[in-house]
């Protein structure tokens, strides 16, 4: 089970959080965007290296800190097909360094078109008689809002490949109650997704209670994160908005069950831009990350005890 892995990373750690990895150019300390750009100009390609090399020092730096990393896909499509190469190694990396890697794309279509999804970033492509793994992430973050035919071939090659996958219920952003607030009959629709997600994964509970079927569930509405939590005890929560969305680590308790554990609290833009608020030029940037990732640690600590 790959929640249970993760939740073993997490106790390992002492630390249920994970480090966002969604870098722009602009995030990219002034030295390392440099380099890369006088390596190969002002192009798509000098920029994805420069994502790259920043990737892998945020990751030297964060290694035995954070469990985990959360590559968000939008950052790498945008530098094209050399931004999906960065991601791939972004990818390979984090894994050599013993991170649990959580691959933030938030895809969902019909039946066979989410069967590819799920080969690309989860299972494998087959090529003649080969099976190739192509992404290779060990979770994923899905929208499973078409119904349950576009979770299901998701979750049958988490099955196969003992991996996992996040599906958005509650989301942290402003406008997430225009439509998953909406009341549906005795529920209101975020509620009827955390039900779709929790029945669709009972039938395969790891050790710690969790199935292979988690939900995204945002920092930023403390009470709905309560109820969940009480509603899907089955369901492992990856809560995103903390930090730089102004989600708290009061917030955030309510997210873990009474032996601190089924959730990871994500934080990005904190902890990779951090240098940019000590004035240092970037030449610091992986003292500053780990700093804020530590700092992040242990608020959350004050609230929560791992057991
Ligand atoms: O409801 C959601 C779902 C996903 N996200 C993603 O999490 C991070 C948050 O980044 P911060 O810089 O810590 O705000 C980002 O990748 C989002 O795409 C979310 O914020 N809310």
């Amino acid at each position: 089970m790959s929640f249970d892995k993760l939740q073993e990373l997490i106790k390992a750690k002492k630390n249920p959080t994970v480090a966002g990895l969604d870098p722009k150019p602009e995030y990219v300390p002034p030295h390392i965007l440099r380099a890369s750009l006088d390596k190969y100009g002002e192009t798509l390609e000098g920029a994805a290296d420069a994502i790259l090399q920043f990737n892998k020092g945020l990751m030297d730096a964060l290694c035995d800190v954070v469990p985990a990393v959360k590559p968000q896909s939008a950052y790498y499509e945008r530098l094209g097909w050399q931004g999906m190469r960065a991601l791939e190694e972004t990818i390979r990396y984090a894994r050599e360094k013993g991170l649990f890697v959580m691959a933030d794309v938030k895809r969902g279509d019909i039946g066979s078109t989410a069967q590819a999804y799920s080969d690309a970033w989860l299972g494998k492509t087959r090529v003649g008689s080969a099976d190739l793994p192509v992404f290779d992430a060990d979770c994923l973050t899905i929208n499973g809002y078409m119904g349950s035919d576009t979770i299901l071939p998701f979750l049958e090659t988490c099955r196969v490949e003992d991996k996992c996958l996040f599906t958005l219920v509650k989301t942290s952003n402003p406008g997430s109650g225009e439509l998953q607030d909406m009341v549906a009959g005795d529920r209101v629709v975020y509620q009827v997704m955390g039900d779709l997600v929790q029945r669709l994964g009972k039938d395969d509970i790891g050790k710690y209670g969790y199935s292979r079927c988690g939900a995204v569930v945002g920092a930023t509405y403390p009470s709905d994160l309560r109820a969940l939590r009480k509603r899907l005890e089955h369901t492992f929560f990856l809560v995103p908005g903390y930090g730089a969305q102004g989600g708290t680590a009061e917030d955030v308790r309510f997210a873990f069950d009474k032996y601190g554990r089924g959730a990871i609290i994500n934080a990005s833009r904190s902890i990779m831009c951090a240098w940019q608020k000590t004035g240092h030029d970037g030449q610091d940037y992986q003292d500053a990350a780990r700093a804020a990732a530590e700092a992040m640690r242990d608020d959350i600590k004050q609230f929560v005890t791992i057991l």
